[in-house]
């Protein structure tokens, strides 16, 4: 297979695994409720529905039965996973299902309590992980690769993440409060979630991954990060980089069941948030909805990438055989039926050049130094951007998540009320549909009683036609042959008359006789004839209507049959319809239900727990803050006190200050008087000093010249004589330079005369000036200085009177903090009390309506059930009462046929009457030869004698009757069919008339 084809959307793989029953099963003789078909993956389940055992079926990618051996499911389902995790693929398997049907015997096996595996060797027993781990190094190792394997191992439960690997080497108790201590999920940007702060294990054998793993528990994930390096032909070293992901999740029972309270019921609420998001998530997938919501629980954040995303996942779904778990054995298989038509996309992973991951190597080091440097040097928290920025991001995201929750439970609780309201319109539904079916069948009561009825009557009328038809038809063969009788009589008579001459007079009687016993007879066969025909025709109508209002019965039966037929399937799907619509929006409120009382239930606790503490805290703040402002007090009253004695110091000072200042300013400014006038006699000394000094250095210069001159001189007379030509010229230019000298000095001391003199003018300028102002100023500082004092006085006195204000406010205001103290504590505790009576109020509410809503669902149950099986029994019973109703229709028919019989009766009584009468008229009319003795002897004609005559004379009708009762039995319960009914012969007479 390409890489390409590899990387196409492949469906998750579901493994269906049932374990054998277990002891107490075996004890319980618990019936076997599921069957495993491994060659054919199908597991089918056996339901009793209304005393009816109902197969579903399912098939899955493979089927592992009780007797399948955990090398069994490895050597099928694994090992080709493990594989490609070996290639580059990150790979998912978690097993799911009902506690205690073996998914952690499935995930890990029992090796942990084995030591068979210290001498390399599995025992039997040892399950995917131990397996996997093997496979793994055994593989790398066989390769002869350069690799690295690091693995992760962490708890999930109660919707926190524990690590189990957190380091041994702290302390028993350190260890177990940060084993204890549930670590954050983190976005990590890529649109993938890290745990943060989740110890990751370089491990180098499956030995240590074996010592590792007995730390694991149950609802645990373990990962197994591989990375290998591969060299390219051109001499680069990749890396490449297969995760394999090991869940074993918690079980997926409820809470009614495993009868969770408190906080156990907080857990199951937890486990059942997991586990109902994560069936939430696998149905937003399949049916492809726009949101999944992934962030709903940690379970489902953890295992995004498996579900829809580019992970290969395996689902190990387990169940147990046994009737005690049915109802979670069908959960579960709907549940991983369901996820079979999840898609993920699986992506190798990018090999990393070694430099590049070096590189990123290196960036992790120097972002963990800083972190162990902060931690160490203990300066706070040090967060680098990056991670600041996900982590901003990240509450964002959770504040939008708690937003987005907030809306969701409002929809949810919107959809409860909606849900409620179909309920209840569901259960008016089937009460209608209850009426409508108890009046269809009394209605199909009525009509089936009414049908039979009227077929037994239709029998009984087809019989009593036959009956007529025999009756008719006897009659109509005695009257042809009495008439051919006659005829021959007839011919007879007219034989004699030409035999006998002599007989003439007799043979007119005769003829006479004969003439009228012919019209009698002749108007005896038209009277027979006319009510014949008129029986004839009231028979035929009779049986038109009889048949017509047959067949509108039929008609009517017919479709009163098949409005029945229609209604009770109708019906039927109805209920069945309405039982599962029932039945999944009791799921729904009962999930929705458990949702909010584990929310709830939470909040309530989070509440009590954030109101004590408030409480507390609160107290202590005003008991902090009473101390802190009695302190405040205090120290404000030591230091307005002091404030006072300083600011009374100050002012005296300051009085005193004042006063030696105006003293000192007098002082000074005598002084500075004195100053002035000693400046100008300085001034005037400085004048007559500088013409003095003046003229002193004029003749300094004058008299340093001249001895310089009779030095000169006598240096040059003592060494003339040596250096004449040398010292000459230096002579000469000493002079010149002493001239030059002495005439710049002259210059400067006459300017520094004239710069002194002006100086001095000016001096005594300014001084004067000064004098004044002088004068003025120590004028005004002391009519100031009397002013201020007289101010600072004022001032003083207000300060004083402010300083006491403030005492007496101070002091109000201590008074009024220990009251809003007193009142605030009093308050609060009121509040708290009051919080927590409230917080106890609803979570018994809680309880309460929980109580109520599953004790409600168990009678809607038990009611739906019991309703349903009496439906499905009352259409099963249906036949049976169609029976039932049929044989009291057969005693009613015996009532109508005796009806039918004195009917009869009447009827031959009537015609009895009729052929009476008829003979009677016929004997009356009808006249027998007299004997006149006239007549001579004659041959003896063959006359037929009369009781010849009244041998051909058909029978009377009751005889007749007999007779064809006799020869055609009525048989009571045959439907007569109406195709099946031979033609009245009156018909064919009809017809012949
Ligand atoms: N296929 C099997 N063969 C033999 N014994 C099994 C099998 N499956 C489970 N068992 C046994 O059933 C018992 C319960 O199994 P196990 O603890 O693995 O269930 P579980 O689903 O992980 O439960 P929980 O949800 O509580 O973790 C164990 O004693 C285990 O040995």
């Amino acid at each position: 297979m390409s890489r390409q084809e590899k990387e196409k959307a492949v469906n998750v793989q579901v493994i269906l695994r049932c374990r054998p029953f277990n002891d107490d099963e075996l004890r319980s003789k618990a019936p076997q409720v599921v069957t495993c078909d491994d060659s054919n993956r199908e597991v089918s389940v056996t339901q009793s529905i209304a005393g009816k055992s109902i197969d579903r079926v399912f098939t899955f990618d493979k089927v592992f039965g009780p007797n399948s051996k955990q090398k069994d499911l490895y050597n099928q389902a694994v090992i080709p996973i493990v594989k490609e995790v070996l290639e580059g693929f990150n790979c998912t398997i978690f097993a799911y299902g009902q506690t205690g049907t073996g998914k952690t015997y499935t995930m890990e096996g029992e090796c942990r309590r084995s030591k068979a595996r210290s001498q390399g060797q599995l025992p039997p027993d040892a399950g995917v992980i131990p397996r996997a781990v093997k496979q793994i190094f055994d593989t790398l190792e066989s390769q002869n690769a350069e690799y690295s394997v690091k693995v992760t191992f962490l708890e999930l439960y109660n919707e926190e993440i524990t690590d189990l690997l957190a380091p041994e080497e702290l302390s028993k108790v350190a260890l177990e409060e940060r084993q204890k201590k549930p670590l954050p999920l983190m976005e990590d940007g890529k649109g993938g979630v890290l745990v943060k702060g989740l110890e990751e294990e370089i491990v180098t054998s499956a030995h240590e991954i074996f010592a590792l793993l007995e730390r694991g528990r149950s609802h645990s994930l373990f990962s197994i990060t591989i990375h290998i390096k591969e060299a390219t032909p051109e001499g680069e070293e990749l890396i490449k980089c297969g995760k394999l992901n090991l869940v074993d999740l918690a079980g997926s029972e409820n809470i009614s069941r495993s009868g969770a309270r408190d906080g156990r019921a907080r857990e199951a609420g937890e486990i059942n948030k997991s586990l109902l998001t994560l069936g939430r998530v696998i149905t937003a997938l399949v049916e492809h909805l726009g949101h999944i919501p992934y962030r709903d629980s940690k379970l489902t954040r953890l295992l995004r990438d498996s579900l829809g995303g580019r992970t290969k996942t395996c689902i190990i779904a387990t169940v147990s055989p046994s009737v005690h778990c049915l109802e979670e054995t069908l959960s579960t298989l709907d549940y991983a039926h369901r996820a079979k038509s999840i898609k993920n996309r699986p992506e190798v992973n990018q090999k990393m050049m070694k430099s590049a991951l070096i590189k990123d190597l290196y960036s992790e080091i120097d972002r963990l130094k800083a972190e162990v440097y902060a931690a160490r040097e203990k300066v706070g928290v040090y967060i680098p951007k990056d991670r600041y920025d996900r982590e901003e991001a990240e509450r964002k995201a959770m504040t939008e998540q708690i937003e987005q929750m907030g809306t969701t439970i409002e929809t949810h609780q919107k959809e409860m009320e909606v849900m409620k309201e179909k309920y209840s319109t569901q259960l008016g539904y089937c009460g209608d549909l209850t009426k409508r079916l108890e009046a269809t069948e009394k209605t199909l009561d009525q009509t089936s009683r009414l049908l039979s009825s009227t077929k037994e009557e239709l029998k009984q009328a087809y019989y009593n036609i036959k009956e007529k038809d025999f009756i008719i038809s006897k009659q109509i063969k005695s009257e042809t042959a009495l008439t051919q009788q006659a005829c021959v009589l007839r011919s007879d008579l007219e034989k004699s008359t030409r035999d006998n001459a002599s007989l003439f007079s007799k043979i007119a009687r005769e003829d006479k006789v004969i003439a009228t016993n012919r019209s009698i007879v002749n108007s005896y066969q038209t009277d027979l004839n006319s009510k014949l025909g008129f029986l004839s025709k009231t028979l035929a109508e009779s049986i038109d209507q009889q048949s017509n209002h047959l067949k509108s019965i039929e008609a009517i039966c017919h479709s009163c049959l098949n409005f029945h037929d229609k209604a009770v399937s109708d019906l039927r799907k109805k209920v069945l319809d309405s039982k599962i619509m029932y039945q999944s929006h009791v799921e729904g409120i009962e999930n929705v239900v458990r949702l909010h009382k584990s929310t709830t239930n939470a909040s309530l606790e989070e509440l009590a727990s954030v109101d004590s503490a408030n409480h507390s805290s609160m107290k202590q703040m005003v008991a902090d803050g009473l101390e802190v402002a009695s302190n405040i007090l205090i120290d404000l009253d030591k230091v307005l006190s002091s404030h006072r004695g300083e600011i009374a110091s100050f002012m005296k000072e300051l009085r005193e200050r004042f006063s030696a200042t105006v003293a000192r300013t007098k002082e000074t400014s005598t002084q500075m008087v004195g100053l002035i006038d000693k400046l100008l006699e300085e001034k005037n000394l400085l004048q007559l000093h500088s013409s003095e000094a003046h003229e002193t250095h004029v003749k300094s210069l004058a008299d340093f010249q001249k001895a310089y001159e009779d030095q000169s001189k006598a240096e040059e007379g003592k060494i003339l004589e040596n250096i004449t030509n040398l010292v000459s010229g230096l002579m000469r230019r000493q002079r010149e330079l002493v001239d030059a000298r002495l005439n710049g000095l002259e210059g400067a001391a006459i300017e520094k005369k004239l710069f002194v003199e002006k100086h001095c003018e000016r001096v005594e300028g300014v001084t004067n000036e000064a004098k004044r102002k002088w004068e003025e100023f120590a004028a005004q500082t002391q009519h100031d200085s009397v002013d201020g004092s007289v101010f600072s006085a004022a001032k003083h006195c207000r300060l004083e009177s402010f300083l006491q204000q403030c005492a007496k406010t101070v002091e109000s205001a201590s008074e009024q903090l220990k009251q809003t103290e007193a009142s605030a504590s009093e308050l609060s505790a009121q509040q708290v009390s009051q919080i927590e009576e409230l917080v106890r109020n609803t979570m018994v509410y809680n309880e309460h309506h929980n109580a109520e809503v599953s004790s409600a669902r168990q009678i809607a149950d038990e009611e739906v059930a019991n309703s349903s099986a009496d439906i499905l029994a009352n259409i099963q019973s249906l036949n049976e009462h169609e029976k039932c109703s049929i044989s009291g229709l057969m005693l009613a028919s015996g009532a109508h046929s005796e009806t039918i019989h004195v009917l009869k009766k009447e009827h031959s009584t009537q015609t009895k009457g009729i052929i009476h009468h008829t003979e009677e008229t016929f004997q009356s009319c009808y006249k027998d030869y007299e004997a006149t003795g006239e007549t001579p002897v004659r041959s003896e004609p063959e006359i037929p004698s009369k009781v010849a005559i009244e041998s051909l004379r058909a029978l009377p009708m009751d005889a007749l009757a007999d007779e064809f009762r006799e020869n055609h039995p009525y048989e009571l319960s045959k439907d007569p069919k109406p195709t099946m009914i031979p033609r009245s012969p009156l018909i064919q007479i009809n017809g012949s008339k």
